[in-house]
């Protein structure tokens, strides 16, 4: 990947900037026209590129070069093989073009064009009777090919593929009827659809339906990526998302978003930068970090387990684990390195007492990670190690007990760096007062994080990290086979013993909380990769987490 691809995939954008950045390459000398041909000739080629044409393979295999046999510059990895790709379309490779107002549907109507010259069995639903003028323009001259146009949805021929091209980034009130039916009617078809740029009927910003939406097998993402495709509320819309980059300067980009955008997608090459890699050849272990993981109850013991593996795959240099004395030896057990301190407990069988070895308090440690399976009797316990001035990563039980004791007057007193890691019912609990949450989780995790000077990590199907200066980070990509009671304690204790790594190295720590989530979610993929979504519980995520960094490193 060159050095401006791998800028272009960090940045994530709102329709307004999206529409700034389009601006200024106008106002530059870029025709529309021209940049419409552009974006739409890559698009048909990447199509090309998946759905081969069976007629082009059959002439291809006979030696006849028809028209439409250009170099296709992707890489072929993704292509289907020959015979599979054949029985794709059923017999006439027919593709349906749903044509919208805009420039999407302009879009879409020189995407029909190429496709038609390609050999493709082409029809068009154009439903508007206003369209913008180059859409109209374009609609005129696939008329005038001889492709069909249909208006009604009721006319519509069968297709094995549909194209949607209904709207993009321009969408802005709630569909309403006829588009409306219409959409709902295109979905119940069964067919697979390709969106450009965005299933049409979602919101470029939150993702969120306005109304009905095209739910897509696949989308285009046309430039820069667009914040509605990490939005949870989006995913099952969009299928799977790829970039189609059309060469936007970056110069262009900077002027609108500023040196250090406000929201970035996780790479690779970012979160393996942040990693406390490669470790200086003279070091002992106290360099390396000493975490102290609070965590586990009698009635929640696995939880402790957990969080702990979580930690020891960080790297850590010195791991303690408080845990009720009764779960003592079960921790030792399966944590033989690790320092496991045996605590007094409540009637109930939660921490009743910190009770840390001789000559060591709080501050002895380079970070806390406090939460998991403690259950809310170990309140005491959590506010002390609010009080402490020691880095802090609060997850679980850590977190309603701090929404018990009011969260932002709590954090605002804390001098050193807190992460929170809650999922969508603690950040409820949390930050009661924030109305987004539902609606637009980037704009919320946002705003929790500036009220509350914690960095504050987000977690769902895209997990969303954001710092008191409303930067966020978001994970790109991750796998619902991580839906599973404990997944979540191994992120803590990984994150746990990569701050604790990261605080003596000077690394920020909400890049630490970045490269965390975005380490474990990777783990999910590997492991669901080769055990499927169902074979990924918790203790064997955290097995996969050296596996992963060691295929990214090779
Ligand atoms: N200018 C270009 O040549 C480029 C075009 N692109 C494409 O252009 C798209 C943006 O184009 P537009 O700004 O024209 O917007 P869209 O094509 O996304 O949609 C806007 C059109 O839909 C209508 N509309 C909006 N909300 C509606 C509603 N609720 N019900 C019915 N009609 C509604 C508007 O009146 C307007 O005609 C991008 O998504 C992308 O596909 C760019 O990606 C690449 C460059
Ligand atoms: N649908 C999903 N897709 C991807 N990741 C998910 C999904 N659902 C949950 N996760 C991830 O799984 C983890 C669950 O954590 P959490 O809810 O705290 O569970 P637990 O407390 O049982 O460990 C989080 O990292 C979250 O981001
Ligand atoms: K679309």
């Amino acid at each position: 990947m060159s050095d401006r691809q791998e800028q272009i995939s960090q940045v994530v954008v709102t329709a307004e900037q999206m529409r700034d950045i389009e601006a200024r390459i106008f106002a530059a000398g870029m025709p529309v026209v021209a940049l419409m041909e552009k974006v739409a000739g890559l698009i048909a080629r990447r199509i090309q590129n998946i759905y081969p044409n069976p007629r082009q393979i059959q002439e291809k295999d006979t030696g006849t070069r028809g028209h439409g046999d250009t170099e296709i510059p992707f890489p072929a990895s993704d292509r289907l093989p020959v015979s599979a790709s054949s029985s794709f379309f059923s017999s006439n490779s027919r593709i349906g073009i749903l044509v919208g107002p805009g420039h999407n549907g302009g879009d879409a109507l020189v995407v029909a064009r190429e496709l038609h010259f390609c050999g493709y069995e082409i029809w068009i639903y154009s439903p508007f009777s206003k369209l913008k003028e180059l859409t109209s323009q374009h609609l005129q001259y696939a008329r005038s090919l001889g492709i069909p146009i249909y208006q009604e949805i009721e006319q519509l021929p069968s297709s094995d593929l549909l194209i949607d091209g209904l709207f993009g980034f321009g969408l802005e009130k709630n569909l309403t009827d006829p588009i409306a039916s219409a959409i709902d009617r295109l979905n119940e078809l069964s067919v697979p659809i390709l969106s450009i740029d965005l299933p049409s009927g979602l919101h470029t910003d939150t993702g969120e339906v306005l109304g009905t939406a095209i739910r897509a097998t696949q989308t285009f993402c046309l430039g820069l990526w667009k914040l509605a495709f990490f939005q949870d509320q989006a995913l099952e819309f969009v299928g799977k998302a790829e970039l189609i980059d059309f060469d936007i300067p970056l110069a262009d980009v900077e002027a609108v978003l500023g040196n250090t955008p406000k929201i970035k997608r996780i790479t690779p090459a970012t979160a393996l930068s942040t990693l406390p890699l490669p470790r200086p050849a003279i070091t002992h272990k106290y360099k390396e970090g000493h975490l102290l993981l609070i965590c586990g109850s009698r009635r929640y013991a696995g939880g402790a387990i957990l969080t702990a593996l979580g930690a020891l795959f960080s790297g850590v240099g010195m791991l303690s684990v408080a845990v009720p004395e009764s779960l003592k030896s079960l921790l030792v057990s399966h944590l033989p390195e690790a320092l496991i301190v045996g605590c007094p407990e409540t009637e109930t069988g939660a921490i009743g007492q910190l009770q840390l070895p001789a000559k060591t308090n709080l501050s002895s440690f380079s970070a806390i990670a406090c939460g998991p399976g403690l259950t809310t009797d170990a309140s005491p316990i959590v506010q002390e190690v609010i009080e402490s001035d020691v880095p802090l990563v609060l997850d679980a039980d850590g977190l309603n007990i701090l929404a018990q004791i009011a969260t932002i007057p709590t954090l605002q007193k804390r001098q050193a760096p807190t992460i929170l890691t809650p999922h969508a019912g603690e950040f409820q609990r949390l930050f009661p007062h924030i109305a987004d949450a539902k609606h637009d989780r980037v704009k919320a995790v946002q705003q929790a994080a500036a009220q509350s000077g914690a960095v504050v990590l987000l977690k769902g199907a895209r997990t969303a990290i954001a710092n008191p200066q409303s930067e966020v980070w978001i994970v790109p990509e991750s796998t619902p086979a991580l839906a599973r009671g404990g997944s979540g304690d191994v992120l803590t204790g990984l994150l746990g013993g990569l701050l604790a790594q990261a605080v003596t190295k000077h690394i920020p720590v909400e890049d630490i909380a970045a490269t965390a989530a975005w380490w474990h979610s990777q783990a999910g993929i590997l492991a669901a990769q080769e055990r499927t979504e169902l074979g990924v519980n918790a203790f064997t995520l955290a097995q996969y987490l050296i596996k992963t960094l060691s295929s990214f490193k090779r």
